[in-house]
């Protein structure tokens, strides 16, 4: 049994053995240490002084130049350490005393949950702990708040990893509070459209956030009821208005909840079904249209598609896709399924997208979860649904879904294919003047369309929760600022 004791006396702890102790728990501190003494030893510790400054001096300009990359690949893991023993290790003792965590044996000797790990993500710390014996994790949830104030942090969530371990999960900042999200201008000119960058918000890091159709290809949109999916889609829309309105892309719109998502831009849209079952005819369309596409393209020789009036990009956009796949006839659920897979996996390079929201993603409601190569997934009603949307092991990832507020609709996790971290990212609010302003301006038929009129003044069309009715000037735009986040975080 590992030793979680504290204040046992000095009677087994010879100097010798703690030196054991030590070199025997903390192996990569000690393989650390030693390779910088004999590296030291070798090229002389002026040499090893001025490569170390010029490491740091990199560091430093790396993290101010592109803090997202620096993160990713240093900065989380320079954070997890210094956080580990300089946060929650120093404080762990007085602070599981503090909250009752500590307990005694039949010797009378204090024990102490052992901390074993610390993993960092922008937002929030993992902390991983071996329970004492005799502990459950329920000792941990009654006192999850008082923990959450000791480390100074917004909310501590706890998790079970396996028996006697589990993950206190805390929230040390909420960049969404103080981030003012303009909703990004809808572009006017076909050539402002860039399909590798449709703007729609802000990332954790204060950064413009955008929606690729290019790698990103298909995306999966999870969220509650009231979650913020209706954002995500219009303004994906808004970002490809001028194309909408030239033909150069097609809409192919599925709303089974009786058109209550997208019945106010039915005039944008190529098909429009407000059922299942025209919902499952204009999915056959859509298939056999890029069918028909892929076959053309193949007899023409043609590799790559590109964009025209000819060929447009045929976008399907699926609102609740639990009323396609579970929710309706055996039949129904049977064809769209295999329908839909197969335009996820087949018209990626003639042209065809696919968005789907859903808010249940269980295997039930998209068994094709996989197929989608970006995942979204808004607030979550349940901590198991998020690794259902996102992927296996991503919420251990840092991808709290689960825990967004609900006062915070448009805040989700963001996982691409390929990048093993997910982003937290926020959608700006696309107000019902926002959607009429897109409809407007695709549907009119001459060049010159003048700005939605509560744009003219510089007031904020949007009686976005977020702005409060702010100036949508974009110059009034707050960044996130470093403010000294670990010392706001620390111990107090
Ligand atoms: N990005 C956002 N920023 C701020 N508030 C938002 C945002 N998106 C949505 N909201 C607010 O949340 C409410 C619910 O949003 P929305 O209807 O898009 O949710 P939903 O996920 O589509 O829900 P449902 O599945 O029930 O249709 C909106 O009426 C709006 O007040």
């Amino acid at each position: 049994m590992r030793d979680t004791r504290v204040n046992t006396g000095d009677t087994e702890r010879t100097p010798a053995r703690m030196v054991l102790r030590f070199l025997a728990r903390h192996p990569r501190s000690v393989g650390t240490l030693t390779a910088v003494g004999i590296t030291g030893a070798y090229v002389g510790f002026h040499t090893m002084l001025i490569a170390a400054g010029v490491a740091v001096a990199a560091g430093v300009s790396w993290r101010l130049l592109d803090r997202p990359t620096f993160d990713r690949f240093a900065g989380r893991l320079l954070r997890a350490w210094w956080r580990r023993w300089f946060v929650y290790h120093r404080k762990w003792a007085d602070i599981a005393f503090g909250c009752g965590l500590t307990s005694s044996n039949r010797h009378g000797h204090s024990l102490l949950p052992k901390l074993l790990s610390v993993r960092s993500t922008f937002c929030w710390d993992s902390v991983r702990l071996r329970m004492v014996r005799g502990q459950a994790a329920e000792d941990f949830e009654q006192v999850l708040d008082r923990l959450a104030n000791a480390y100074n942090a917004r909310r501590a969530t706890l998790r079970t990893i396996k028996p006697g371990v589990i993950s206190l999960d805390i929230q040390k900042r909420e960049p969404f509070d103080t981030l003012f999200l303009p909703l990004p201008e809808m572009p006017r000119d076909e050539a402002a459209v860039d399909l590798a960058r449709l703007p729609l918000g802000r990332d954790e890091y204060g950064r413009d956030f955008a929606l690729d159709l290019v790698g990103g290809i298909h995306y999966l949109i999870a969220g509650a009821t009231g979650a913020g999916k209706g954002s995500w889609m219009w303004g994906l829309l808004r970002a490809l208005a001028p194309w909408i309105r030239s033909g150069l892309v097609r809409l192919w719109v599925l709303d089974p909840k009786g058109g209550m998502e997208f019945g106010q831009g039915a005039e944008l849209f190529h098909r429009f079904a407000t059922d299942d079952t025209s919902g499952l005819d204009l999915t056959r369309e859509y298939v056999d249209a890029l069918d028909a596409r892929k076959e053309d393209m193949g007899r023409q020789g043609r590799r790559n598609w590109a964009p025209s009036a000819e060929q447009p990009l045929d976008l399907l956009l699926v609102d609740e896709l639990a009323a396609m796949s579970e929710y309706t006839d055996r039949d129904i659920s049977r064809e769209f399924t295999k329908l839909l897979s197969k335009a996820l996996t087949q018209y990626r390079a003639v042209g065809g997208r696919v968005v789907g929201a859903t808010q249940e993603p269980i295997k039930e409601v998209v068994p094709m979860r996989g197929l989608f190569p970006t995942k979204i997934a808004l607030r979550l009603e349940e901590a198991s649904y998020v690794d259902m949307a996102l992927g296996e092991g991503v919420r251990e990832r840092g991808a709290f879904a689960d825990q967004i507020p609900d006062y915070m609709p448009g805040v989700a996790y963001l996982k691409q294919d390929g990048k093993r971290e997910p982003l937290r990212v926020r959608a700006a609010y696309t107000s019902d003047d926002d959607i009429t302003e897109l409809v407007r301006f695709a549907t009119s038929a001459d060049a010159t369309v003048l700005d939605f009129p509560n744009r003219d003044d510089g007031t904020d069309s949007a009686d976005s929760p977020d702005t409060g009715g702010e100036s949508s000037e974009t110059d009034d735009i707050e960044y996130i600022e470093d403010d000294g986040e670990d010392d706001d975080f620390d111990a107090a």
